[in-house]
């Protein structure tokens, strides 16, 4: 349990790891790669560790020099690997390697924690399928474990619905230029999360790729083409930003994080411009976003594509006047924890009166009082409510250690506001 000090700061400057979601791209496709990769700045947090042990396991040479990760690709085509590959409860990594294991020889079994077991795959499975791939949920339930057998898939045309997660599609795309005939991909059912699609691309397209797009709706990927080894530079983590932004909309205090801008394929960039409608002041410059809290209104956003940063703005939001309403997160039902049940428990802890409704948050800002919180083993839980603790006396982290899942320094990094 961490007890979250009230604290009132001026200015603070930070900096904060490397992207998850780049950390996992870049490490995949290095390791599809025709040669030797170095990933510079790679996030070394559980999730990420998981998807680089996985990669060894099934062939990739790798080497681990902290600052710095090495990785011998394997030109498009995994070795066999007889133990199952344990992913915990990275959904990224369970998503995106079960696609790309499909180019491999011989049957992988990804498996992982308790509630791994309760977020959905049967999308992809069934996309697949439609490969020719005999990919399966061992329990028959649509959800991990998982059974991918390598069976040299040769590729073609595959429809995929991406209503529940934008993973199945970033999984599909990475495959895809390592098949005989290419693929092409139309996705049914609408897409969330679509800024993840944008730095899938953007890791194929840096990896040599070449990628044919309609918006969200087709893409087009012909095939036998080759990830081009090299050196990769992970840019610092969106998500992981806004719990500093969000401190400073809060405090009133302002902060400065280095390295993230607008520029990013990173959705989740986009909660400056939330924070900005709700009252903050928010200065973009070439290499930062300096957010300074200021009087904070309810508003209402469609946050379909920055899913991460639902429990970060339902935290911000119960300091503002009045209601603000987050539409169309359905999705967040299957992440870490039933992050809409989540939010609201800690919220409603707090005093705040919040609902999930069957899409959306509705969160009315009021006095939040102390409380333990709850965090369900969800990093994003224990991160967000932390920001309540700057201004609310009382507020307390039960199982604060879960952070180490995307940002193992984070209350290292959150003491840094205390020295401003
Ligand atoms: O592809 C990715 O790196 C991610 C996609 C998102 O998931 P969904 O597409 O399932 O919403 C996001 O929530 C997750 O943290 C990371
Ligand atoms: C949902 C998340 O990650 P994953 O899907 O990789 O478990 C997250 O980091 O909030």
């Amino acid at each position: 349990m961490i007890e979250i000090k009230p604290h009132r700061f001026g200015h603070c400057r930070i900096s904060v790891p490397g992207s998850k979601s780049y950390t996992h791209r870049t490490m995949i496709a290095a390791a599809l790669s025709d040669g030797s990769c170095t990933v510079r700045n790679p996030l070394r947090s559980q999730d990420t560790l998981l998807t680089l042990a996985a990669l060894e396991k099934m062939g990739a040479a790798v080497v681990d020099n902290r600052e710095t990760v090495d990785i011998v690709g394997l030109n498009g085509c995994f070795k066999p690997c007889d133990e199952s590959i344990y992913l915990a409860n990275s959904g990224t990594s369970m998503r995106l390697l079960a696609g790309v294991a499909a180019l491999g020889r011989g049957t992988y079994r990804f498996t992982g924690s308790p509630r791994m077991y309760h977020r959905p795959i049967g999308h992809l499975l069934e996309a697949l399928n439609q490969l020719g791939v005999a990919a399966r949920a061992v329990e028959e339930n649509g959800c991990p474990p998982v059974e991918i057998p390598g069976e040299q898939v040769s590729g073609g045309p595959v429809t995929v619905n991406c209503s529940v997660s934008s993973q199945f599609l970033s999984s599909l795309l990475l495959m895809a230029p390592c098949t005989p005939k290419g693929m092409s991909i139309t996705i049914s059912h609408g897409l969330v999360s679509s800024p993840y699609i944008d730095m899938t691309v953007d890791i194929l397209e840096r990896f040599g790729i070449q990628v044919q797009r309609d918006g969200y709706i087709r893409f087009d990927v012909k095939g036998n083409q080759t990830y081009r080894a090299g050196v990769y530079t992970v840019e610092p983590d969106a998500s992981q930003a806004g719990y500093f932004w969000g401190a400073a909309a809060i405090t009133g205090g302002s902060v400065t994080v280095n390295g993230v801008t607008d520029a990013s394929s990173q959705g989740d960039v986009g909660l400056v411009g939330v924070f900005e409608k709700m009252g903050c002041k928010v200065t973009r410059a070439a290499d930062s976003i300096t957010v300074t809290g200021g009087t904070l209104r309810g508003v209402t956003v469609d946050m379909a594509d920055m899913p991460d940063m639902v429990p970060t703005l339902a935290v911000v939001a119960a300091f503002a006047e009045g209601t603000t309403v987050i539409e169309n997160v359905s999705h967040l039902k299957a992440k870490e924890s039933d992050r809409l049940a989540s939010t609201c428990a800690g919220l409603e802890k707090m005093g705040i009166e919040a609902r999930a409704e069957k899409d959306r948050l509705v969160v009315t800002g009021g006095k939040p009082r102390g409380a333990d919180i709850q965090t369900y083993d969800d990093h994003r839980i224990a991160m967000s409510f932390a920001m309540a603790g700057l201004v609310t006396p009382g507020v307390k982290i039960l199982e604060p250690d879960c952070v180490e899942k995307s940002f193992p320094n984070f209350w290292e990094v959150w003491q840094s506001l205390y020295a401003a």
